[in-house]
This record gives C-alpha cells, structure tokens and sequence, in this order.
C-alpha cells in the first residue's frame, strides 16, 4: 500500500510562507490522480471577514460541512442568470456543478469581490476561464472523484444499447413482449474505439477490456506507456473512426473538439455503429447524427450529454427510436458526489479485527474522496491564500520550487513596489526590466511566480486592481507594461537560486533623482539575506535595509550629525528604526542614507527632515 505525501505551502497577501504536510492513501481510480504536492499554484488574497461561498448546484454534504467550518455557505440552487449575478456581489467564492454558467457577465457582476469558482467535477467548459483569468478569480476543478462514476455510466450505456435494454424495458412497460424485435449484438471480440484517453477514457478501455472486447483508442495528446501498460493500442482519428464497431466519447470540450463528429466523420465510420457520448454533447454535431441515425450509418447511439440541457422537449435525438438517453448522470453516484472516506471504513472494521494487509486492501479500494470534499478542500485553501494543486487558470509551480523562491517572492514584489512609488508621478510605466543574477544555468530558474510578483508590486500601489498568479500577465499587458526578463549567470555556487534581483524602470523621471542610475533608469537591486528580503542598491548607491514596514530615502551631502538630526526627529515622533545604513560614493561627497521604519512618520517629521541643512533630496516609500 502506497502513501503519497503532500506538501502545502501557504502564500498570504503579505507573502509570508507556511508549510505542512499531510498524507494521504492513493484514490480507487488507477489513473494516477494528481498529486497535490506536485502541482501548486498561489493565489495571494487577503480577506478580513468569514467568507461567503454560493454552493449553486446541489454538492454533497461532506463538502458542505467542511466549507461551513471556515465560511459562511449560501446554498442556492436553481439561480436564474440575473439572480446569480446579483448574488455574486455578496461571494467570495462560488461552486458549480455542470448545470451553471459561469459568464463574463457574472465575473463582471462580481465587482472583484469573487476569487474562486470551484467547479465541483471535470468538465469546466461551462466557466468562461478568460474572464475569470481577467478578473484575477482562480477557478479550480474536482478532477479525480468522479472517474469512476462516468467510467461506469460509459459501460452501462455501451451494454445498455448492444442489448437494446431501454428500448426493450419501454415496450414491456406499454404491455408488448417483442421478443425478435430487441435482438442485439454481443460486445465480445468487437473493437471499440475510446476518443479521449484520459483518466475516464482508460477506466472505460479497462473495464471494456473485462469484457472480451477489442480496444483502441484516440487521443494526441495520451502517452504511448499509458495506453501500453493495459494493451490498448493508440491510432489516428481515420483509424478509430473506420475500425470500430462501438465509439465511445471521453475528450473535454473545447474549440479543437467542438463538433468533431460531424457529417464527414460519420461518412468514414463503418456502417452500424454505435456510439455512446458521456463527454460533452458539444462533441457531436447533433444534427448531422441525427442524419446518420436516420441513414443507418450509425445504428444506435447513447447519450448522457447534450448541446443544451436540458434538451429541448421537440429534440429529435432524445425521442429517436435507437437512441437511449440519460440526464448528464456520469458522475452521478454516491459514491462519486460524496464521503467514502478511508476513516469512516476503518472505524467501521475495528469489530471485526481483521488483519491489517485485508484492512488496508478494503481502505485503498474505499479511499474515495467523493466530488464534494475534493472541491471543497480546494475552495477553501484557495480563499486561505493556499495553494491549489487542481488550478486550472493558473501557471502550477512544483511546491519545492516554491519553497526555496518564497524570500524571493517577498524581494521582486517589494522592489516593484519600491520602484513605482520612486517615479515622478507614480504613473507612466512602460518599460520595466527584471534581472535575475544567479550562478544556476538559465533552465535552472523558473521566474514565472517572480515576475507576476514584480508586476503585483508595480501595479497595486497605483491602482486599485488585485493582482495575482492568474491576472498578472493580463493586467501588464492591458496596461501596456512591457515587462523584460534578463538572466545573468554568475560564477559560485548554484545552491542559492539567485543572488540579486534587479528591478529597472526606463523612460521616467524620479522624484529621488539619487535613484536614477548610470544607465539613466530607475534602479533598484536586492538580496536575500539570511531568508529576509534586503534592498542593496538603489540607481548608482549601495545600500543595505531590511524590507519590512516603510523605508525613508536620503541623499545628503556626507558629513558627520545628519544621522543624530534624523533619529532626532523620528525618536520625538515615537518612530520606531529598525534598520539604518548609509552608502556613499566616496568620503565627504553624496551618500545616501536608507532608514527602515516600523511606524509611518507624520507629515511634519517628514518635512523636518527634508529642511535638514545637508540634506538635498529625501523620499518616504511605503513597502
Ligand atoms: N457525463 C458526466 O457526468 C461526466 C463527463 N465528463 C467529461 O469527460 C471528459 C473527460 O474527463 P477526464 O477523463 O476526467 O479528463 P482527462 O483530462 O483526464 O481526459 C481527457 C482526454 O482527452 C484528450 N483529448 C483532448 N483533446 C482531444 C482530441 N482532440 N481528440 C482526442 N482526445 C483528446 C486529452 O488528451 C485527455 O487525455 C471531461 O472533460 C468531461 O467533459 C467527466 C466526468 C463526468
Ligand atoms: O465532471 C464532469 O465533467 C461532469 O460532467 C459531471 O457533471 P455534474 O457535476 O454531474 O453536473
């Protein structure tokens, strides 16, 4: 029995990191389900108040508990579009099942407040990811707990329809026995093409297997070692579609999927077949099956999914004589929707005493986390500012990666702030450069999370946007912030993975002119030292301040007492010094002295400061 470990790391807005470690047995499903530790994503969010989730569908209660110990649930089923949109308002995270869109309008609507939706199973085609991404709102999946469900509802319909069992179950029902009318085909030694071989598609292929049929799938994107591992072969789409007897639908939906069976791929199946769809309907041009029913080219189909659900009462398809209909019930089950927790199952064989090797057989099997739990885990880490390991808008950085860039993280977003806050008018930002020095090889640093921490640290003190991991890229570039990324690689040691970073703006002027260096930029450098983030340079001037609370900047002319007169004036003000240091650029020339502050100095000590007879030039910058 195999344990997979996870690491959790926790980001909050003032990028403090935390982490923990949990463990937990591996899901019943044998397509290897991801592993949270691998795949993390920050969303960096801070929110004061309980939050309030909108559960808008129908989720299993052991969801619904665990949400409740951390937010305040509203459960609203049955929204309409327009009451949706004005409950959002009042959410800071929203669960789906497949029965709610997700629009622009209400991302629009949510007026910033919503930072999550979680989409309670696999198919997201029902959340418009692009705006969600626009408004920095993270949307996470339940990617796993469902496999099963939908695996099995794709055997009962591809046994349901090569048994005519609808069908026949019908007319027995309005008093018939039509014993020669219902005659089907048997599924044994007849090839079944799996498109899509992914976690649902393999179990399906698996259990199609178990009964003795023949099968292949497709699927462009499906390692060869997967489909090799339970003899599955893998061919192109011309192959699966003129060799199968059955076809058997398991790829999301989206642009490159939408309609691909459509009138020309029906023209290339062999005559007879049957097809069974518990995808998405969107895969299916419905009318052209609808022909191809009609024709006998396709002689049964099965469907579970439809374009609109549900389908119009007039839908030719669903009142079709050789198609057998289900409403969307793949992952319908107990099992799948909720609690079957590996507790409750060992509590419930401790009378029994059982030996341990069948306790942890019975424990793997039940291992199932169930739709409800999966999502509301997710949902509720993400509102804490944890990471989601099932993101789906979002770059995933593995969790060691994250572990030792997270002083990091705290740097670039305080040299971004830093910067823009030293621009004459805070505004006009265009050209930023970051400089990454480190001894790592080029492929060695991942600055994804970097840069979008620049960007937060650029953008936020100037506007009143939230920036994240998801809305980074976007926000810069509907700015129009160029952000350059440049890498110098140092001799030394690549323990450490950088050794500066450099955050650079071009085309401004500053109001602390000092900070404008020899190549006529903003500039501003910093080190980790010793975990805490430090500025080291700011344009031509060495200096060396902890960046935590505020900083003053000051350019004097160097001479001894200017250090006395300052401390002074903020000792009198109850202004607590956490951190002091002077760079000059030779003895009794400029030098500029960096002052770390726990408090926020008033107006007028500011102004003190500034009529200090050699000081030239000062400035306050808020971290
Ligand atoms: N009816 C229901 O209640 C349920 C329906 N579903 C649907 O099943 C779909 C698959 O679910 P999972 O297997 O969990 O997802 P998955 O992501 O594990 O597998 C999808 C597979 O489709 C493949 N694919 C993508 N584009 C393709 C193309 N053009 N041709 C062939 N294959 C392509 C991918 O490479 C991937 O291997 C979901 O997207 C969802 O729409 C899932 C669960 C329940
Ligand atoms: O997980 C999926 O993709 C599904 O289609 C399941 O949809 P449901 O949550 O049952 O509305």
């Amino acid at each position: 029995m195999s344990v997979i470990s996870s690491w959790n790391l926790t980001i909050s807005l003032n990028t403090t990191i935390s982490l923990s470690w949990r463990s937990s047995l591996p899901s019943r499903a044998s397509f290897p389900r991801p592993k949270k530790p691998k795949t993390l994503v920050v969303l960096a969010t801070a929110l004061g108040a309980k939050p309030t989730v909108l559960v808008a569908e129908k989720l299993g209660d052991a969801g619904i508990q665990l949400l409740k110990t951390f937010a305040n649930v509203d459960c609203s089923y049955n929204l309409s579009p327009e009451e949706l949109c004005t409950k959002i308002s009042l959410c800071d995270a929203l669960i789906v099942r497949s029965g709610t869109k997700v629009t622009r309008e209400v991302f629009e609507s949510a007026m910033g407040r919503l930072k999550v939706v979680g989409r309670a199973g696999v198919g997201i085609d029902n959340v418009d990811i692009s705006a969600a991404t626009e408004h920095g709102c993270l949307v996470v999946n339940a990617p796993t707990a469902n496999t099963i469900a939908a695996a099995e509802h794709g055997i009962a319909l591809l046994t349901a329809v090569s048994r005519n069992v609808a069908q026949a179950d019908a007319s027995v029902k309005a008093g018939k026995w039509e014993r020669n009318k219902y005659v089907g085909v048997s599924l044994v030694g007849k090839t079944l093409a799996v498109m899509g071989f992914g976690k649902v598609g393999s179990e399906v292929a698996r259990r199609a297997k178990g009964l003795g049929m023949q099968v292949i799938a497709h699927d462009p994107y499906a390692p060869a070692d997967r489909a090799r591992a339970i003899s599955v072969e893998l061919v192109s789409f011309e192959e699966a579609l003129t060799t199968a007897d059955f076809i058997s639908l398991h790829m999301p939906l989206t642009p490159a999927t939408s309609k691909m069976f459509n009138d020309e791929a029906f023209s290339r199946v062999k005559k007879g077949v049957r097809i069974i769809n518990v995808a998405r309907g969107g895969v299916i041009d419905e009318e052209a099956l609808l022909r191809a029913l009609d024709s006998g080219v396709v002689a049964q189909a099965a469907l579970d999914v439809f374009t609109e659900e549900p389908p119009p009462q007039e839908n030719k398809l669903v009142r079709h004589e050789n198609v057998t209909v289900t409403p969307h019930l793949g992952a319908s089950t107990t099992e799948a929707q909720s609690l079957y927790h590996l507790l409750d199952y060992l509590i419930w064989l401790l009378p029994f005493s059982l030996p341990l090797p069948s306790i942890g057989f019975i424990a793997l099997y039940y291992d199932q986390e169930g739709v409800a739990l999966e999502i509301a885990e997710a949902v509720v880490g993400a509102l804490k500012g944890e990471l989601a390991a099932t993101a789906v808008n979002a770059p995933m950085v593995p969790a060691e990666v994250l572990l030792e860039l997270s002083p990091y993280v705290a740097l670039t977003e305080k040299l971004g702030r830093l910067a823009v806050q030293l621009v004459a008018g805070g505004s006009g930002v265009k050209f930023v450069k970051v400089t990454y020095a480190s001894a790592r090889g080029p492929d060695d640093l991942d600055t994804r999370l970097l840069r979008a921490m620049v960007t937060k640290g650029l953008i936020e003190p100037i506007s009143s946007v939230f920036v994240n991991l998801v809305n980074a890229d976007f926000i810069a570039k509907q700015r129009g912030l160029r952000l350059t990324e440049e890498r110098i690689v140092l001799d030394g040691s690549p323990e450490k993975p950088l050794e500066f970073i450099q955050v650079r703006i071009a085309n401004v002027e500053s109001k602390f002119a000092s900070a404008i260096s020899n190549s006529g930029e903003i500039t501003v450098e910093g080190r980790v030292k010793d975990g805490k983030p430090h500025l080291t340079k700011v344009g031509s001037f060495g200096v060396d301040v902890s960046l935590e609370g505020s900083i003053v900047l000051c350019r004097q002319s160097d001479q001894p007492g200017i250090i006395g007169k300052v401390g002074n004036i903020l000792s009198e003000e109850n202004v607590n010094v956490n951190f002091m240091s002077v760079g000059r650029i030779a003895p009794g020339k400029q030098a500029v002295m960096t002052i770390g502050l726990d408090e926020e100095p008033s107006r007028d000590a500011l102004k003190k400061i500034g009529e200090i007879t050699a000081v030239e030039e000062f400035v306050f910058l808020k971290l």
